[in-house]
């Protein structure tokens, strides 16, 4: 038995997966991320272990037997958060997260000071990522700054809890910055132009590969049999990939997580970061892939919500289902970018907009508004990938894949056919059991997308306004740029 733990950023699960690959059970626990000041984004890596521990006892009593029977563990985790230890391994303040948008100037000083950043990373230095926010430390918070021993990615802190080794991989690694994300391994240029060494690195394997053992102690606590090995495993999009089958090049898919992620499997190391698109390491050997990244996706449906009214994300969603194409077409528009926005624009100071509001407008106007402005945002991902336009079907995975009628709207916007598969909102906790699976001598061949789901065709009868649409979305950015 193979068990996954993904570490979202709005909630931690996890996934019970038997060598056959059929998926026993799952459970989670909620997680809330702090905004101390605008545009930034917070988590006490204490909270993310409390999680842990209340989602393992619900996965021990919903399914007992199979948990005793666990011989491996896969982490897939948010990206690119910085976890800062001391010399005694001591968490030195919340972990400043992926989303979190304080280090824009340490970004630009970054790359003015290596002018090989990009080539070296492959990536546009974005405020998001690890090494502008050391940057930033350094600047504001120098005394904390002078006692970091190690800095660790979010899910590779939890390791570290649950093995003792500071370990992590290639695909969380990439978003770093710190990596020769060609050459698979730390740059010493990177890390000394932001005042830190490679010792203050954990080491790196590749996801699919052993990285440790359950300590004897918390498995004895955990009801585990000993020995449980650790996988390399994966950042949550990687992992995902690994849980939809996304292994060859082309092959991908669409989050609509907390963040919007368009994910394509390339055929090799493919730079293109003048389009603020992400080159990763995938989570197997000699593999990479491209990504397009909103900041804002399925949380921004999570708000427009809560914002009015609903009873929840699922209540409103059911309530956006049943509007009339007419009504559609006279929705307000949104801008999608209430934490900022990563691809195509790289502006951390981009907020969210609705342009159009009218009394005839209720919730489910403003909910379809929401759903249709992350669909152009990740559209707008697609086309910064050369990506846009009829294509291979890709999955959708993630907590808004929930919503059929999300899904229905967004193949439409993209043109694309999509797959929701039955286990679209735990894609990632999959995935990560899958690399447990093949650390312990798993086939990659048998890695293939999940049986069954939903397959949503483009409905040619909304496509014209759609297209309509997007040029007035995209306009309205440029038109709104300079007032962010
Ligand atoms: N039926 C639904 N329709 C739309 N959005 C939903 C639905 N159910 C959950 N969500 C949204 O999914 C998000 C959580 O997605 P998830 O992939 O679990 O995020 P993360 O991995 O970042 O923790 C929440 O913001 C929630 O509002
Ligand atoms: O920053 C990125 C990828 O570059 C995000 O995709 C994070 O990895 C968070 O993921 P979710 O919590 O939305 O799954």
């Amino acid at each position: 038995m193979y068990l996954g733990i993904d570490l979202g950023t709005s909630g931690l699960k996890l996934l019970l997966l038997d060598a056959e690959q059929r998926i026993i059970a799952t459970a989670d626990a909620p997680l809330s991320a702090q905004q101390p000041q605008q545009g930034w984004s917070e988590q006490d890596p204490q909270a993310w272990w409390a999680g842990l521990e209340l989602a393992v006892a619900a996965l021990r009593h919903q399914a007992p037997a199979a948990w005793q029977a666990v011989c491996a563990i896969g982490l897939s985790g948010q990206m690119h958060g910085a976890v800062l230890l001391d010399a005694r391994d001591q968490v030195l303040r919340p972990a400043i997260l992926w989303n979190d948008g304080r280090a824009a100037l340490e970004c630009a000083e970054l790359e003015q000071a290596v002018p090989d950043s990009r080539r070296i990373s492959g990536n546009l230095a974005m405020p998001g990522f690890t090494a502008p926010k050391l940057c930033w430390l350094r600047k504001h918070e120098a005394a904390l700054f002078a006692r970091i021993r190690k800095v660790l990615l979010p899910k590779d802190w939890l390791r570290l809890q649950l093995c003792g080794e500071a370990i992590s991989e290639m695909s969380d690694a990439s978003g770093t910055l710190w990596l020769d994300v060609g050459a698979r391994r730390w740059s010493a240029t990177m890390l000394a132009a932001c005042g830190l060494d490679e010792t203050q690195m954990p080491r790196l394997v590749e996801g699919s590969s052993l990285s440790g053992t359950l300590r004897t102690e918390l498995a004895r606590r955990w009801g585990l049999p000993p020995g449980v090995k650790l996988a390399g495993g994966a950042g949550d999009n990687a992992a995902s990939a690994i849980g939809i089958g996304a292994v060859a090049p082309g092959q991908g898919f669409i989050s609509l997580g907390t963040s919007g992620v368009a994910f394509l499997v390339s055929d090799g190391f493919r730079p293109a970061p003048a389009q603020a698109v992400h080159a990763f390491a995938h989570a197997l050997p000699a593999s990479w892939h491209q990504m397009a990244v909103m900041l804002s996706a399925a949380s921004a449906f999570g708000w427009v919500s809560r914002l009015t009214g609903s009873a929840d994300a699922v209540s409103l969603a059911a309530q956006v289902a049943q509007l009339p194409i007419a009504d559609r077409e006279r929705a307000p528009l949104f801008l999608p970018y209430l934490s900022g926005e990563r691809t195509p624009h790289n502006n951390a100071a981009a907020s969210g907009v609705f342009i159009g509001l009218r009394h005839e407008h209720d919730a489910a106007a403003l909910g379809y508004a929401v759903m249709e402005g992350v669909g152009f945002g990740l559209l707008d991902g697609m086309q910064a990938m050369g990506q846009a336009g009829p294509g291979e079907a890709l999955a959708l995975v993630g907590g808004g894949a929930r919503s059929s009628a999300w899904g229905q709207l967004l193949a439409a916007q993209l043109g694309r056919p999509l797959y929701r598969p039955e286990h679209a909102p735990v894609a990632a906790a999959l995935g990560a059991a899958r690399l447990a699976w093949l650390a312990d001598g798993g086939e990659l061949a048998q890695v293939c997308p999940p049986s069954g789901g939903e397959l949503l065709q483009p409905d040619a009868s909304m496509q014209a306004m759609l297209q309509a649409r997007h040029a007035r979305y995209q306009a309205l950015y440029l038109a709104l740029r300079a007032h962010f």
